[in-house]
């Protein structure tokens, strides 16, 4: 059975007067132990919304629960945020001057020093930075010192840790390796993350709910598989899967039926096929993408994407013949 540990119920926070900006009306429940990521493009609330769970701002309507309790807002308590989350920021509010050992031990008590070095030595490992315990802050790379602020911030047995934008600091490889990080502590300590991010790969790599945001607005949120496949919002479709998307005259001309405004499909949904349904097109462009290639198609003035997975069979200017096996209509 499920076991909720927030809940955000209609919640709206704007900051001016006008509607530009914050978050409207937004509800939604996040399970104990979960990853989940907040996805959307910069400037659409994700943050306002993580600061808002952590209690550090005012907010105009709605509510936020902790374990059922109602999350205080700035002017309800002498230090805002609440105690049994954390909050990650980009700028990690670490001290610079000081090891990291002691940057991560300080979050700990005096009153039994045995498991305060225990507890931080075993934070450290599930993080990979016990190699760097004796280095100061300043000597480390942005990605090293984004591992010790989160360390930092899940010693002291924290119930829910919020990054915002975790990935920020880290090159691509060094990037994998922390969301594998993230997701492998997550579910040994079982501590619930939210995280902030504008690269919908994070969600779907590493998150058990997403929740895609734009201009305010929560879209959709639910198991990133789920989202992918069926996804509400032609918006949702284009940031997590970079979908191909046609007016309906212009969907027509390819063959594709509709009575709605739009037809949309992931490029992998339009296989090179000889089958009696698919169709000539040419070849445009080819763009080298690692391990596939992906092709610019023309059929009748009507551009598309697809995926070429035996790399380097179709090159410009050659025809094609496609099957686009499934589309979704908006
Ligand atoms: N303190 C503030 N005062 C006025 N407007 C603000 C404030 N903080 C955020 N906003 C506005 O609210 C909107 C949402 O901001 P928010 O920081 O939540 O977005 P975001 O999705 O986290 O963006 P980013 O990815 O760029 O950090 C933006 O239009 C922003 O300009």
């Amino acid at each position: 059975m499920s076991d909720t540990i927030i809940s955000v119920k209609n919640l709206t926070k704007q900051y001016q007067a006008e509607q530009a900006g914050g978050v409207k009306d937004i509800s939604f429940e996040i399970n104990r132990g979960d990853v989940v990521a907040i996805i959307g493009e910069s400037g659409s609330g994700k943050s306002t919304l993580l600061k808002s769970i952590y209690g550090l701002l005012k907010t105009d309507e709605g509510e936020i629960f902790f374990e059922n309790e109602k999350v205080k807002g700035p002017d309800e308590q002498l230090i805002p945020g609440h105690k049994q989350m954390k909050m990650v920021t980009q700028d990690f509010s670490l001290n610079i001057y000081a090891k990291v050992y002691d940057n991560i031990a300080s979050q700990l008590s005096n009153t039994d020093l045995k498991t305060k070095a225990e507890k931080t030595l075993q934070i450290m490992e599930h993080l990979r930075i016990l190699p760097l315990q004796n280095k100061k802050i300043i000597e480390l790379s942005g990605g090293e010192q984004q591992r010790v602020a989160i360390a930092k911030a899940m010693v002291a047995d924290t119930k829910v840790l919020l990054l915002d934008e975790p990935f920020s600091q880290v090159d691509a490889l060094l990037k994998n390796q922390l969301r594998a990080d993230i997701k492998r502590v997550a579910s040994e300590t079982g501590v619930t993350v939210i995280l902030v991010s504008h690269d919908p790969a994070d969600g779907l790599f590493l998150a058990d709910q997403l929740l895609i945001i734009k201009e305010g607005k929560l879209l959709q949120t639910g198991k990133p598989s789920d989202i992918y496949q069926n996804p509400k919002h032609i918006y949702t479709a284009q940031i997590l899967g970079n979908a191909v998307v046609l007016p309906r005259l212009d969907a027509e001309k390819l063959g594709l039926k509709t009575y709605k405004e739009f037809v949309v499909f992931y490029p992998e949904w339009a296989e090179m096929s000889n089958s009696w349904n698919s169709r000539r097109y040419e070849v445009k462009d080819v763009y080298y993408k690692g391990f596939y290639d992906e092709l610019l198609l023309e059929r009748n003035g009507v551009s598309v994407r697809a995926l070429q997975l035996n790399k380097g069979v179709h090159k410009k200017n050659d025809s094609v013949q496609l099957n686009i096996s499934r589309f979704l209509e908006f």
